[in-house]
């Protein structure tokens, strides 16, 4: 997969050199190439950004630089634009997955109050192109979301997550535990401050550890997130587990 990134700080993507997306694009499993939004204003101080149409706080990003630059990283091909956004489409695991099969994403990070709308109008023409929230509330720009997007879109990609780790058992992925939150973990020692691990974590009977880990992902989900609660098929909580 290749991933472009156009940012007026490029220095916010040093992290995607280390962990999971550093090896991922040491093996060559990932291109990811960062560009400076500023190498396309030709004016002496690189001026990105105007006064609003319409007034209102802030300054928006001028389209004739966003213009330049995806022209040039795109070149004739056909990447997807993702524009992170607060009012955007809500990132999930679910398009995660269909971003992660994608062979070419192309991240446009806006900073100020956006990016000039005609921007999105234009590439739309195109390609696809979408907007994209990460949560309901507001950064200073699209930077960390992308970083979010990336992490959670690299880890998906084959290879990328070593063997002792699995994204297939993730909290939101499809299978038994889908729409659940991840239940408790545990690790040596057996007791930690006197804390004891849960015995059936011990009983090397995986049955009666599956059944388990289920139940305190449904307590969880019950407790922390009760609008994801409400959507699982009525058979997975019983009369207890609703009042919990
Ligand atoms: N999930 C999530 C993604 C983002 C995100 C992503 C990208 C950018 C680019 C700039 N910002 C800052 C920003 C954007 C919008 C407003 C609202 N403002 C109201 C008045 C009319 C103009 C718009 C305020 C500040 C961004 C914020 N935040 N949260």
């Amino acid at each position: 997969m290749r991933l472009d990134i156009i940012s007026i700080f490029p220095e916010y993507f040093a992290p995607l050199d280390v962990s999971l997306i550093g090896k991922a694009r040491e093996r060559g499993t990932l291109d990811v190439r960062v560009h400076q939004l500023r190498d396309w204003a030709h004016d002496v101080h690189k001026t990105v950004d105007d006064t609003p149409y319409g007034g209102g706080p802030g300054m928006v990003m001028k389209p004739e630089v966003w213009g330049e630059a995806i022209d040039t990283v795109v070149g004739d091909g056909s990447p997807r634009m993702i524009v992170p956004t607060p009012s955007g489409r809500p990132f999930t695991q679910e398009l995660a997955q269909e971003l992660a099969d994608e062979p070419w994403l192309l991240f446009a990070c806006g900073r100020y109050e956006g990016i000039d709308s005609r921007v999105m109008d234009e590439y739309a023409t195109r390609l696809r192109v979408d907007e994209v929230s990460i949560g309901d509330y507001v950064l200073a720009g699209g930077e960390v979301a992308v970083l979010v997007m990336v992490e959670a879109i690299g880890r998906l990609l084959p290879g990328v997550l070593g063997n002792a780790q699995s994204a297939v058992d993730d909290s939101f992925a499809p299978g038994s535990m889908q729409n659940l939150v991840e239940g408790p973990v545990y690790t040596k020692p057996p007791v930690w401050r006197g804390h004891e691990v849960p015995p059936v974590l011990l009983s090397g009977h995986h049955g009666n550890v599956a059944r388990w880990r289920r139940d305190q992902a449904i307590r969880r989900t019950v407790r922390n997130r009760p609008e994801l609660a409400r959507e699982l098929d009525p058979g997975t909580l019983d009369k207890h587990d609703r009042k919990l």
